[in-house]
């Protein structure tokens, strides 16, 4: 068992006013448990499901299903034939968000995109005719291109771009944009994985910085009545609430919206709905999560689009499905 760090001690006092509630977050963080392993279905299910499931919860969707622990998921051959893709529960509850969208989603882009378990989600869920799925980092699009292909992915498009890039290119042109920052990971602890330095303060500011300005170019893509969901990992409040406040005073035309299966999970941490997942509830390995409205209408001169297909066209994608 790994000594809670006096920067976790820090966190968990900032976080949980109950001494209890404190220790079993410390603990979840410092002696890891196995979580049930979780598959998202880009098929329809065989008649006879190989898989022993754990009873679904609420609100999860369908083509959802949490496993028992034990099941080696990724070594069957139908995860090799592409029928699912393999994410934790917690990245189920951070995209969870657009299962309250009531309206036809034609477009999406997904700014932070690799190794694609968002994208994979927003796909099977609005099935959009245009999904684009970018991500910034040369060597991290290997991951996401073989996990498109394997699950059949299309029509998909992969670009490699900055955020301000897609801004400038992409202006208001998107009707869901999703945003999986990237964070301090202090959430990789409670899957027995090592992350030296993800509670200094240093660290945690620098990320927050980061995200703040791939939100403020994201904000740029969507489409007016569309919508912007931002998610990350991290447990700090720097990265998630406070992120979510400085949006809304820059961009007031970005309205937090409701979404009431996560109702029970909402953040005692802000006065915006905004949610959290954390590790002692033992579904995931925590995440935060929060769904904006881009209110503004459209201008008269806007009736016209270009259609984005033509924009990206000029965009050079990295791969097309
Ligand atoms: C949390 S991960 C995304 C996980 C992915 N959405 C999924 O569900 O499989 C964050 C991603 O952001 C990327 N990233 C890193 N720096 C970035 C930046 N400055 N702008 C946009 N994305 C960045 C990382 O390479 C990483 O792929």
């Amino acid at each position: 068992m790994a000594p809670a760090s006096k920067l976790l001690v820090k966190l968990s006092q900032k976080l949980f006013p109950v001494p209890s509630d404190r220790q079993q977050f410390i603990e979840a963080l410092t002696q890891p448990q196995p979580f049930s392993p979780c598959i998202l279905w880009c098929r329809s299910k065989p008649s006879d499901t190989p898989f022993s499931t754990e009873p679904p919860i609420a609100w999860q969707p369908d083509f959802i299903d949490r496993l028992q622990i034990g099941e080696k998921p990724g070594q069957h051959p139908l995860h090799q034939q592409g029928y699912f893709y393999c994410l934790d529960f917690s990245s189920v509850f951070a995209i969870s968000t657009l299962l309250s969208l009531d309206v036809p989603v034609q477009s999406v882009i997904d700014v932070c995109a690799s190794p694609g378990g968002k994208s994979i989600f927003a796909w099977v869920l609005l099935q959009p005719s245009y999904l684009i799925s970018n991500e910034v980092i040369g060597k991290r699009l290997g991951a996401l291109i073989s996990n498109f292909k394997r699950c059949h992915v299309q029509p998909a498009t992969v670009l490699n771009l900055d955020s301000s890039l897609l801004a400038e290119q992409l202006p208001r042109s998107t009707d869901v944009v999703l945003v999986d920052a990237p964070c301090t990971g202090q959430s990789l602890l409670a899957k027995g994985l090592n992350n030296p330095g993800c509670f200094h303060p240093v660290t945690i500011n620098k990320n927050a910085n980061r995200q703040k300005r791939i939100l403020a170019n994201s904000a740029q893509l969507v489409a007016p009545q569309g919508y912007l969901a931002y998610m990350t990992c991290a447990y700090s409040i720097e990265e998630n609430e406070q992120v979510s406040e400085w949006l809304v005073q820059q961009f007031p035309q970005f309205a937090p919206i409701d979404v009431p299966h996560l109702q029970p999970y909402q953040s005692r941490y802000s006065h915006l709905p905004c949610y959290r997942m954390f590790p002692q509830e033992r579904l995931g390995a925590g995440a935060f999560t929060i769904l904006f409205k881009n209110t503004h209408l459209r201008e008269p001169q806007e009736t016209v689009i270009q259609p984005l297909a033509s924009l990206v066209k000029n965009l050079r994608p990295i791969a097309t499905f």
